[in-house]
């Protein structure tokens, strides 16, 4: 038997004349956490809402635990424990009712429900607040807490699939740290887990693959560290300018893959037999004052998602140029 809990096939989903998913191909297996990686209106949300059931393809298949999810939405619904990229509403509730009543909704007994409630407060550090009230306009409970307990919700009661958008949103460092935990934990128990995302660097932490749409299409997909060893042989070049300085970096005496500017940083992306006339040239940069500083490693796995979704210049949040020169 086919250990698929999500098969997405061809998947096409157009608004007027934007084509928000463009024969979007995707597979999630039990046990497995699957990223879906793009920018700021790359598709991501449109194919949750597909998988879910609120919209419907134009073209394509998708398939949650072997149901067919276009023919028989609300049947494909009950596989998906979906947490939705907004907050879920919990005004006048408590996190520990909250749970108890998304478990019991999902089919736990009472006393499983409770349970689950009183592990998951503690697994996200979240016991402080288990029995404090949300109130509106966002009193009461805060960012963070909310966003946790809409997480406790979703997976209170056992699904084949997880779906997960941006579920670390207004959670601090060391929370985010038990949210990832839990994930895996999720995929341990046997849970497929889709998990969506624009932030590359976490992404990284959790997934076993991941699926890179830009525009609406699938442009890459594999495991991180193919991903990254996409850019072969590559290396970054890391360079610090000082405040006010002039960007040297346009005008580089040895070839460039990639090149993009963030403030005062600049990533330059080098072939590795570049490396010894890009150190000659950022360390007399840096000798005569033109840079402040300069590094060099090995390309990752963020620097390969910019290199793919260079054209939309939109993949890093503080990204204010991309360029790329052979
Ligand atoms: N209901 C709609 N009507 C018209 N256009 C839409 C609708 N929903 C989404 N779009 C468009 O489809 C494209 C994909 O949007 P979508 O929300 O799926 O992206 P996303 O990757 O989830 O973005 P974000 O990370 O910002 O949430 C965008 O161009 C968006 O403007």
């Amino acid at each position: 038997m086919s250990d698929d809990v999500l098969v997405v096939e061809g998947v096409t989903k157009r608004f007027g004349a934007v084509t928000a998913n463009a024969a979007i191909s995707i597979r999630v297996r039990a046990g497995e956490v699957v990223g879906l990686l793009g920018h700021n209106g790359a598709g991501k949300t449109t194919l949750v809402s597909q998988i879910v059931g609120l919209l419907r393809p134009d073209a394509g298949e998708i398939r949650v635990a072997g149901v067919d999810a276009v023919a028989h939405p609300g049947t494909a619904r009950r596989l998906v424990a979906l947490q939705a990229q907004g907050q879920v509403p919990l005004d006048g509730l408590t996190p520990r009712t909250a749970v108890e009543l998304a478990g019991r909704l999902r089919g736990l007994p009472r006393r499983e429900a409770r349970r689950a409630a009183e592990r998951l407060a503690v697994e996200l550090d979240i016991t402080e607040w288990i029995d404090q009230r949300a109130l509106p306009e966002g009193r009461g409970l805060s960012g963070g807490v909310r966003r946790l307990a809409g997480f406790a919700m979703t997976v209170a009661a056992p699904a084949p699939l997880v779906v997960l958008d941006e579920p670390t949103n207004d959670v601090d460092a060391a929370r985010r740290r038990r949210l990832w935990d839990a994930v895996r934990r999720l995929r341990d128990r046997g849970a497929g887990v889709l998990l969506v995302t624009h932030n590359v660097l976490e992404a990284e932490k959790v997934v076993d693959d991941l699926v890179v749409l830009d525009r609406g299409q699938v442009v890459a997909a594999g495991s991180p560290a193919r991903l990254a060893s996409g850019l072969d042989d590559g290396l970054r070049l890391e360079v610090t300018l000082p405040p006010g300085g002039d960007d040297p970096t346009p005008d580089v005496p040895f070839a460039v893959r990639q090149r993009v500017r963030a403030g005062r940083r600049v990533l330059l992306v080098v072939p590795a037999d570049e490396a010894s006339p890009a150190v000659t040239w950022a360390a007399s940069l840096r000798d005569t004052g033109v840079v402040d500083g300069y590094t060099l490693g090995p390309a990752t796995l963020e620097d390969a998602y910019l290199a793919l979704t260079e054209s939309t210049g939109a993949a890093g949040d503080e990204l204010t140029e991309v360029t790329s020169h052979a």
